[in-house]
């Protein structure tokens, strides 16, 4: 037989008939299966030889599944480790992808979804699964060709390909993200360990600290790194289009629908939805997501059937969640499904010692995008006067800055006056310590006047707002108002750049020509 042999399984559950069942579905697959009625059994099989993948109930006769895992971490063995828990137990599901489980399923194990966790776990795709290919994406999510190509290939693929793409992306998905501070640290580390499994991450960060960045490195690091990576801005899509947006839809299920559509949780199928803002979705939508992942399965709108996803789940906010849910704004049961891992990104501020680095890094990627050879450095006196500015906005608003200067510049340096800080946002004495923590030269010139009051924005998401309407209008005019390529000059598709225009009315005078039939 082909390469499938190579797999083989431990299942352990006291139940002899549900044994044989999960058995002969797993055989049928492929998959070489040995049996435990019991914890005592199933270390000794372990403790016999290896096992791609342990699939045990969490109530065994002689302990808990939750044992098995605790071995299995502590030992620091390789097999992937399913779990099976009670139905409606959300404690023991969110216990156990704590305790380093794979991936979890509740009694009554449906047959499907337990092959595709299984083989998802394997990290190869099931042998009758959904369609995992999307005829078309949902949403312009920025997908470049060569991802989806890539997609397509490692959907083909053996699991030595995938292995082979998933050490590639650690080396790039880790890389794209500069700084050596310790929070920066830990945060990688963090990454690299949940990257393992399905737990649901939860990324907690001011705007722009890099949150999104975050989602798409673990994305990237886990054996899903092949597939689809789909972010939705949760806050950028009106509540009337949410349920066709995630689930898609029927042609003919409302006005407007003249074709099937997928949604995003089909477009993200075998891979990761990431969904940005999740403290943005509406309540009547948060009892919606929290079925779909419970269940894993979604009903386009007008569909009749409910189609099997096997989707990872990582989301991010810039709130406080914990304070949304004792207000009644966020349910707590999605809560507690969403925060099973929680990474927090410090501000930019905090952790001022990662400035140069990631100002080195993104100078080089935007002169790089501009064409601009050789990319110009920062003279000391501007990196000193950077040091000081508390970046309310965070690396989005370094990445603004530098993307002004490089402009204003023209030349090999940039200096003081290209940054075009204002004086007033020039935060208190606490400001001057970062000299001291850099090892910086004594500030010159404009600078000096460090003893101003403190000017930080009295309504940031105002100001972050204001920030972002003139990079738009400015991105927009730049490109003579075609909004495809303003869009594109910001990472920005299409889709992504008309939300924001109207989110913050900012016309579309003249952006006739995007060139996009959409
Ligand atoms: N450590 C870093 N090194 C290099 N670039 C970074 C780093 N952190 C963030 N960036 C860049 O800063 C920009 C903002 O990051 P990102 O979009 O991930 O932030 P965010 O927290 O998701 O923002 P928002 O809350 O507004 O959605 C991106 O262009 C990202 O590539």
């Amino acid at each position: 037989m082909s390469a499938e042999v190579e797999f083989s399984l431990l299942v352990v559950d006291d139940e002899p008939d549900l044994r044989t069942l999960y058995e002969l579905t797993l055989v049928r697959e492929g998959y070489r299966i040995e049996t435990a009625a019991s914890l005592e059994e199933a270390m000794a099989h372990l403790k016999r030889q290896r096992y791609s993948a342990v699939i045990t109930d969490m109530r065994l006769p002689d302990g808990s599944g939750l044992d098995l895992l605790q071995w299995l971490e502590t030992t620091g063995r390789p097999e992937k480790a399913i779990v099976i828990t009670a139905f409606g137990s959300a404690e023991n599901a969110v216990e156990a992808l704590k305790a380093g489980a794979y991936d979890y399923l509740t009694k009554p194990v449906d047959l499907r979804q337990f092959r595709m966790v299984v083989a998802s776990a394997l990290g190869r795709m099931p042998q009758q699964g959904p369609s995992v290919v999307p005829a078309r994406l949902p949403s312009e999510q920025g997908q470049p060709a060569a991802d989806q190509a890539a997609r397509q290939a490692a959907l083909a693929a053996e699991p030595k390909h995938v292995a082979k793409a998933q050490a590639r992306a650690l080396a790039t998905g880790l890389q794209r993200m500069a700084g050596g501070s310790t929070a920066l640290q830990q945060v990688r580390s963090l990454i690299e360990k949940v990257a393992r499994s399905m737990a649901p991450v939860l990324v907690q960060g001011e705007s722009g600290t890099g949150k999104e960045l975050v989602a798409r490195a673990i994305h990237e690091v886990s054996p899903r790194t092949a597939q689809a990576f789909i972010a939705v801005n949760c806050g950028a899509i009106p509540e009337q289009l949410l349920e066709a947006e995630f689930f898609g839809y029927r042609k003919g299920a409302f006005t407007g629908a003249n074709e099937d559509r997928e949604g995003f949780f089909q477009a993200a199928n075998g891979g990761t939805l990431f969904l940005d803002e999740i403290g943005e979705l509406p309540l009547s939508m948060q009892s919606k997501l929290l079925r779909v992942i419970q269940e894993r399965l979604v009903r386009p709108v007008g569909a009749v059937h409910e189609l099997p996803v096997n989707v990872r789940i990582l989301s991010a906010t810039h709130k406080d969640l914990g304070a949304e849910v004792l207000a009644g704004r966020f349910r707590q049961d999605l809560f507690y499904r969403l925060n099973v891992i929680q990474i927090r990104v410090p501000p930019l501020r905090e952790r001022i010692e990662d400035l140069r680095e990631i100002a080195e890094h993104v100078l080089e990627r935007i002169a790089r995008d501009a064409g601009v050879s050789p990319t110009p450095r920062l003279t000391p006196a501007a990196f000193s006067h950077l040091a000081r500015y508390p970046f309310p906005g965070n690396v989005r608003e370094l990445e603004n800055l530098l993307h002004r200067a490089l402009a204003l510049s023209g030349g090999a340096e940039i200096d003081l006056a290209d940054l075009d800080l204002p004086d007033a946002a020039f935060a208190d004495s606490s400001q001057a310590s970062f000299d001291a923590l850099l090892d910086l030269p004594a500030p010159t010139g404009r600078e000096t006047g460090t003893d101003a009051p403190a000017a930080l924005p009295s309504d940031l998401a105002q100001y972050l707002d204001e920030v972002e309407r003139d990079i738009l209008m400015r991105a927009l005019e730049r490109h003579r108002g075609n909004r495809t390529a303003a869009g594109a000059s910001l990472g920005l598709s299409l889709r992504q750049m008309r939300y924001r225009m109207a989110r913050l009315g900012v016309g579309a005078e003249g952006a006739g020509g995007d060139g996009d039939g959409d």
